[in-house]
C-alpha cells in the first residue's frame, strides 16, 4: 500500500512530523513558500498541515488533485477557503482546544499590561529615564470584565478573571443562561457589555455578525476610560475607530494580538503611548505547540490511515473505531446510491436514507454521504462523501436520513428512496457476514446480488424462453456472464433480471436487447 504524503507547510512543533511518521505517513517540511510555489507542489499530497501563515485558496486548492485533509495545528480556520475545500471533497480539521489556555493566558497578560502599562514602563526605564511618576496604573480587583464570546478561551479568561476577583460580564448570543451560571458570568447584551465594562476582550471569531464588532459607533457607547483587548481575530475592531478613541482619551488603552491586515507592517494605532501590541502571539507557547502539533497529526493521520474524522469543520465526526464498523457500509451506501442514480429517470426532488437493525446504531452523516456520492458519481467525477452534501443542497436535493428501531428481515439493512415527478422508487441492501455487501431488493422486487463492475439490468414479461434469448445476444456478442439474478413479484406478471458481465455493454447492444419480444427495460449498470 503507498503510504499517504503529508507536507507541513507552516512552522511546526517537531513532534507533528514525528507522529506522521510514526503513523505511517511519508512528510515533508517545507516552510516560507509563496503561493505559486505551494500550488505547484499540491498534487503531489494527501495531507497538508498548516497555522495560519499559509493561506489555503481556492486557486491552491484548484490543483490539489490527490488532498484529502488539511488540518489545522490550531482554531481559526480563516486562512482555508472551507466552501472551496468542499467542494473539492477536501476535510478541513482543526485543533479546538489545545492552544485555548494559552490564548486566555494572553489575554490576561494583556490585561495586566494594559492596567499597569507594562511594556512602555519598560520600554523608559530600559532607556535610563526610571519614569517613576509617569505610570500611575489601575487595581483589577473589583473592576468589570466585558467578554465578547465566551466560548472555549472566553470562559477560561471568565475563570482567570474571576480568581483576580474581577466581576465578568459576557455577551455571547449563543451561551445558554444554564453555561453563564456554570461559568459564573453574568450574560448581557451588548449595548449593556460597553456601558458596564472597566476592561473589554473579545474571544468570538471573525463572521459577517462579529466584523467591526467594536465599531465607531460601538466604541462611543463603552464606558469612558474602558480598556481594550483583542486577542482573537483582526476585523473585529474597527482599527482607525480604536486610533481615534484613544486620542480622544475615550478608551485608556487598547492592547492587540491580531490585526486587520497580517503580518502588520503599518498601522493607524502603532506609536500610540496608550497601545500596545504583539505580533499574533496568543497561541506562542512551548505547551500550546506541542498539542496542536500533536493532535493536528493525529487527527490527519487518523483520516489518512483508518477513515477517522475528528473536529472536522465540514464533516461530521466518526471515531477510529467505528471508522472500520462502517467501511462495508460506506461501499454498499455508495453502490445503493449510484444504483439509483443510474435507474431513477427524471428529475430528482427528493432522497430518503433508511438504517434499521445494526445499521440503525452506526452514524447516519457518513452513510448519507456515501449514498449521495454514489448518486452524483454520474454528474461529476470528483465526488466523494466530503463534498457530496454540498453538491446536493447546490442542487436543491431534499435530503433525508431516517433510522428505525424496528426489527426487519435483515440484521441490518439500508434502503435509499429517491423521489422523481413520476414517483418514488426504492432499493435496499444489507451485509452479509459482517462486510461483504449485497443489494436485496429492487423497486419493490426481491433480488440478491453483490454490486460489481459491468453490470446489466432488464425488466422482462415473465415468460420462458427470455434466459435464453439474452444469453443468446450476450454469447454471440463474446460478453461473458459473470452471474444473473432473477426476481419477480409475482409469477406471469414482471421479471427482473439483474447481470454482471466481463466487458461494457456496448449501445448497439443494449438497443438490439431493447428489440427481444418481451423486454420492457434495458440499462448498462456500472459500478
Ligand atoms: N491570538 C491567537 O493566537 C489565537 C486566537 N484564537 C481565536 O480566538 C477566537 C475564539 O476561540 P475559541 O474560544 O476557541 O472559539 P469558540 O468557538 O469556543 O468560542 C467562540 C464564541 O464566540 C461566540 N460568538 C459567535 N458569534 C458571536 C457574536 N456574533 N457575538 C458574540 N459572540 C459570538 C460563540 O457563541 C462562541 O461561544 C477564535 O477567533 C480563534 O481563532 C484562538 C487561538 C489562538
Ligand atoms: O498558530 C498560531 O500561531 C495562531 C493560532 C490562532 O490564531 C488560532 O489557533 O486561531
Amino acid at each position: 500500500m503507498t503510504r499517504p504524503k503529508v507536507l507541513i507547510s507552516d512552522k511546526m512543533d517537531p513532534n507533528a512530523a514525528r507522529i506522521f511518521e510514526e503513523r505511517g505517513c511519508e512528510v515533508d517540511v517545507i516552510t516560507g513558500e509563496t503561493p505559486e510555489q505551494l500550488k505547484a507542489r499540491i498534487a503531489d499530497y494527501d495531507g497538508l498541515a498548516i497555522r495560519s501563515s499559509t493561506k489555503v485558496t481556492a486557486d491552491i486548492l484548484a490543483g490539489a488533485d490527490n488532498l484529502k485533509v488539511i488540518g489545522r495545528a490550531g482554531i481559526g480556520v480563516d486562512n482555508v477557503d472551507i466552501p472551496a475545500a468542499s467542494s473539492k471533497g477536501v476535510v478541513v480539521m482543526n485543533t479546538p482546544f489545545g492552544n485555548s489556555i494559552t490564548t486566555a493566558e494572553h489575554a490576561i497578560a494583556m490585561i495586566f499590561a494594559l492596567a499597569r502599562q507594562i511594556p512602555q514602563a519598560n520600554e523608559r526605564t530600559q532607556k535610563g529615564e526610571w519614569p517613576k511618576n509617569d505610570f500611575m496604573g489601575i487595581e483589577v480587583t473589583g473592576k468589570t470584565l466585558g467578554l465578547i464570546g465566551a466560548g472555549n478561551i472566553g470562559s477560561i479568561v471568565a475563570a482567570r478573571a474571576q480568581g483576580l476577583r474581577m466581576k465578568v460580564i459576557a455577551y455571547d448570543p449563543f451561551l445558554t443562561p444554564e453555561r453563564a451560571i456554570e461559568i459564573g458570568v453574568e450574560k448581557v447584551d451588548l449595548d449593556t457589555l460597553l456601558a458596564r465594562a472597566d476592561f473589554i476582550t473579545l474571544h468570538t471569531p471573525l463572521t459577517e455578525e462579529t466584523r467591526n464588532i467594536l465599531s465607531a459607533e460601538n466604541i462611543a457607547k463603552t464606558k469612558k476610560g474602558v480598556r481594550i483587548v483583542n486577542c482573537a481575530r483582526g476585523g473585529l475592531i474597527d482599527e482607525a475607530a480604536l486610533a481615534e478613541a484613544l486620542d480622544s482619551g475615550h478608551v485608556a488603552g487598547a492592547a492587540l494580538d491580531v490585526f486587520q491586515t497580517e503580518p502588520a507592517k503599518e498601522s493607524p494605532l502603532f506609536g500610540k503611548p496608550n497601545f500596545i501590541c504583539t505580533p499574533h502571539l496568543g497561541a506562542s507557547t512551548t505547551e500550546a505547540q506541542v498539542n496542536v502539533a500533536l493532535q493536528v497529526a493525529e487527527q490527519m493521520a487518523d483520516y489518512l490511515v483508518s477513515g477517522g474524522v475528528s473536529n472536522a469543520l465540514n464533516m461530521p465526526s466518526l471515531s477510529a473505531e467505528e471508522a472500520p464498523k462502517l467501511r462495508p457500509y460506506m461501499k454498499l451506501a455508495e453502490n445503493l446510491g449510484s444504483l439509483v442514480g443510474q435507474l431513477a429517470h427524471g428529475n430528482l426532488t427528493r432522497i430518503s436514507v433508511e438504517r434499521e437493525g445494526a445499521a440503525a446504531e452506526l452514524s447516519g452523516k457518513p452513510i448519507t454521504g456515501a449514498v449521495l456520492a454514489g448518486l452524483m458519481r454520474q454528474y461529476s467525477d470528483t465526488v466523494n462523501m466530503v463534498n457530496a452534501p454540498y453538491l446536493a443542497k447546490e442542487r436543491g436535493l431534499d435530503v433525508r436520513e431516517i433510522r428505525h428501531d424496528r426489527e426487519g428481515a435483515y440484521n441490518t439493512l439500508l434502503r435509499v428512496t429517491v423521489g422523481t415527478e413520476s414517483g418514488e422508487r426504492s432499493v435496499a441492501g444489507t451485509l452479509f457476514g459482517t462486510d461483504a455487501p449485497r443489494l436485496v431488493e429492487i423497486f419493490g422486487v426481491r433480488i440478491e446480488a453483490e454490486l460489481e463492475g459491468h453490470m446489466l439490468y432488464i425488466v422482462n414479461e415473465d415468460a420462458p424462453g427470455f434466459i435464453g434469448r439474452i444469453g443468446s445476444l450476450l454469447g454471440e456478442a463474446g460478453i461473458n456472464i459473470g452471474t444473473f439474478h432473477l426476481g419477480r413479484r409475482q409469477a406471469g406478471g414482471e421479471a427482473t433480471l439483474l447481470l454482471s458481465v466481463d466487458a461494457p455493454i456496448p449501445p448497439e447492444l443494449v438497443r438490439q436487447a431493447c428489440a427481444l419480444q418481451g423486454v420492457k427495460t434495458v440499462m448498462p449498470l456500472e459500478f
